[in-house]
């Protein structure tokens, strides 16, 4: 069996007296792009952090690249690696401008200011950003940031990506836009989203968080799920979860 990137070993998360996560054995393997669906509060979110270290698993063991990760400096050596969209664009973005705040994590990394500006630049370029280089960062529109948000992932050129709700305050065509972006990549992937159409495209297999436990979900055809008003040829997919038909969740 191939090593995976990153693997839960019976993770269990307590918050306050409740216990979010329990027991949860999960592997990404190279090539996997993974949909985490489930409902509000399920503790979607929780597992991504888990992973990157901003959160710490109340038992069991994380391992990321072939070691196991405990400490702050060793989850610091995993962020350089695994890049997290946060569900909410605000976290991610902090500089005056677009450029600056794309060419930030690449800097972290280490690399010479004349080099993040040029994986800044290229990233933008490759998201169909070329102009907002020089925009404001906070008067962005939601959906604007959003993808602004993702080029200051992609820019770091992590080996895995935390895909927190990306397709939030896109349009039809942006989201369409990003779909082909994301697909051209071949980073392993988790995606957290309520966008069935969106995961039916990417996702290669489905797990979801039901009651802090993870089961097996099913990616399956069907002709119901597009994009509401504007039904595409290739969105005709449908994710269902083995314990909860999603059919019922989509807006028809
Ligand atoms: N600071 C915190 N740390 C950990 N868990 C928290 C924290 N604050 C709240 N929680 C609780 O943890 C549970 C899991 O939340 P989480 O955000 O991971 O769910 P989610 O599946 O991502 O939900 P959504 O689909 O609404 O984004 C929720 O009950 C939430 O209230």
């Amino acid at each position: 069996m191939t090593t995976p990137l990153i693997e839960l070993q019976r993770v269990r998360f307590d918050y306050h007296d409740r216990t979010v996560l329990r027991e949860l054995d999960f592997r990404l393997a190279p090539g996997d792009r993974v949909a985490l669906i489930g409902s509000n509060g399920a503790g979607k979110t929780t597992l991504l952090h888990l992973l990157v270290g901003l959160k710490r698993p109340s038992a069991g063991r994380i391992l990321a690249f072939g070691c196991e990760r405990a400490s702050e400096r060793d989850f610091h050596q995993v962020r350089a690696r695994v890049g997290l969209l946060f569900q909410d664009s605000d976290d991610q973005l902090f500089c005056p401008t677009v450029l600056e705040d794309v060419a930030f994590g690449p800097l972290n990394l280490g690399r010479s200011p004349e080099q993040a500006r040029a994986d800044a630049l290229e990233t933008l370029e490759h998201l169909g950003l070329a102009d907002f280089a020089e925009r404001i960062t906070y008067r962005l529109s939601a959906g604007e940031k959003r993808l602004v948000a993702l080029a200051t992932v992609l820019a770091m050129r992590p080996e895995v990506l935390l895909l927190d709700e990306p397709t939030n305050g896109l349009d039809e065509a942006t989201a369409e836009r990003l779909i082909a972006h994301l697909d051209g990549l071949e980073q392993a992937m988790i995606l957290v989203s309520h966008d069935w159409p969106f995961l039916a495209r990417l996702a290669t297999r489905a797990v979801r968080l039901v009651e802090g436990r993870l089961v097996d979900a099913i990616l399956h055809s069907h002709a119901h799920a597009h994009r509401h008003s504007h039904p595409h040829p290739h969105a005709a997919d449908e994710l269902t979860g083995t314990h909860t038909g999603l059919e019922h969740r989509h807006p028809h």
